[in-house]
């Protein structure tokens, strides 16, 4: 089960996102052919991409691609950057009157012209895959069932698969976002640990991480945690995607890199999530799961087995 979790000799293990995003992605498919069966139909998740950010093209096109390997149909709408925040309103409004749409993602960031929260919100909670409106915030907040946001439950998830029950455990967030650090603040604390969120006030945080069994950095700044703040033995998600110049591989090129100085902290940590091939892969997963969710949910079904089981 756990066969994701690569030992290395005198460093920390590598936990491979890509192959356990591919546990999930498989889960997700058996959930997805026994609601095909149920409905008539696969249930489909709607992606929302506003301008031409590449970066973010191609997370939308790694996302139809797992989505419809999973045997779920994946609708696209690319609209162009200067699409007006009624305009999107009125799109999310028709996919949530779609009774063939069972997840919506908009991806973010949105221009700067655009509420995003006004846009979020408009989602059905019932369709909100992302797990970013108030409704499912709230819900995460209350220990109500919902759906949870995607990243912060593939890094929650990992935690469990290597250190088993995290009750007890000592968590540290670093980064606020309501995309990432917030909730994953709510998810670990939902598994009884005492979690501390960092930021960017936060004074003295290599000391505040010197005591953590799990650091979790979600920052957006390259390598910004450092080895020695890492206690021997702790475990780190890296959440950070930094697109760098990489000259080494020829001009104009460029690499992915995390917000954890990686050598330097395989070198104490138990284990390690890597960047890229770590918690990205687990984001995309999560969200096909949360699909699944969606739509038995929606069709007043339980949750697939495959998935509970999960
Ligand atoms: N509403 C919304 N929900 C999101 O979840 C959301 C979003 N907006 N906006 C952008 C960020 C970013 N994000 C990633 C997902 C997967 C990878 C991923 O799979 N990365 C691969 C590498 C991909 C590559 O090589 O470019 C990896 O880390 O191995 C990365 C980034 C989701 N986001």
């Amino acid at each position: 089960m756990t066969d994701f979790i690569k030992p290395v000799e005198g460093r920390a293990a590598v936990i491979d996102g890509k192959a356990a995003a591919a546990t999930i992605d498989a889960a997700a498919k058996a959930g997805a052919g026994e609601l095909a069966a149920a409905l008539g139909r696969p249930p489909c998740l709607a992606v929302v991409l506003v301008g031409e950010d590449p970066a973010s093209q191609v997370y939308v096109r790694n996302k139809i691609k797992r989505t419809e390997a999973a045997g779920m149909r994946s609708i696209e709408h690319l609209e162009p950057a200067d699409i007006s925040e009624a305009d999107l309103v009125a799109l999310v409004n028709a996919l949530n009157a779609d009774d063939g749409v069972d997840g919506i993602l908009v991806q973010m960031p949105l221009p700067d012209h655009i509420d995003s929260r006004r846009v979020i919100d408009a989602i059905d909670p019932a369709k909100d895959v992302d797990g970013l409106t108030a409704e499912s915030a709230g819900r995460l907040m209350l220990g109500a069932p919902g759906l949870r946001p995607c990243t912060p439950s593939g890094c929650v998830w990992l935690a469990r698969k290597a250190l088993g029950d995290l009750s007890g455990r000592s968590v540290v967030v670093i980064g606020r976002s309501i995309l990432v650090g917030k909730p994953a603040a709510m998810l670990f604390l939902e598994q009884n640990c005492t979690v501390t969120m960092a930021h960017s006030r936060t004074r003295d945080l290599p000391a505040l991480c010197a005591g953590a069994d799990i650091v979790l950095a979600a920052v957006g700044r390259p390598e910004m945690v450092r080895g020695d703040w890492i206690k021997p033995g702790a475990l780190v998600l890296d959440v950070g995607i930094n697109r760098i110049d990489a000259p080494e591989k020829g001009e104009g090129k460029t690499r992915l890199i995390g917000d954890v100085a990686y050598d330097e902290a395989a070198e104490r940590a138990a284990f390690i999530t890597p960047v890229p091939g770590g918690v990205g892969p687990m984001t995309i997963a999560m969200l096909l799961a949360n699909a699944v969710r969606a739509a038995a949910l929606r069709a007043g079904l339980d949750e697939p087995a495959a998935l509970a089981a999960l």
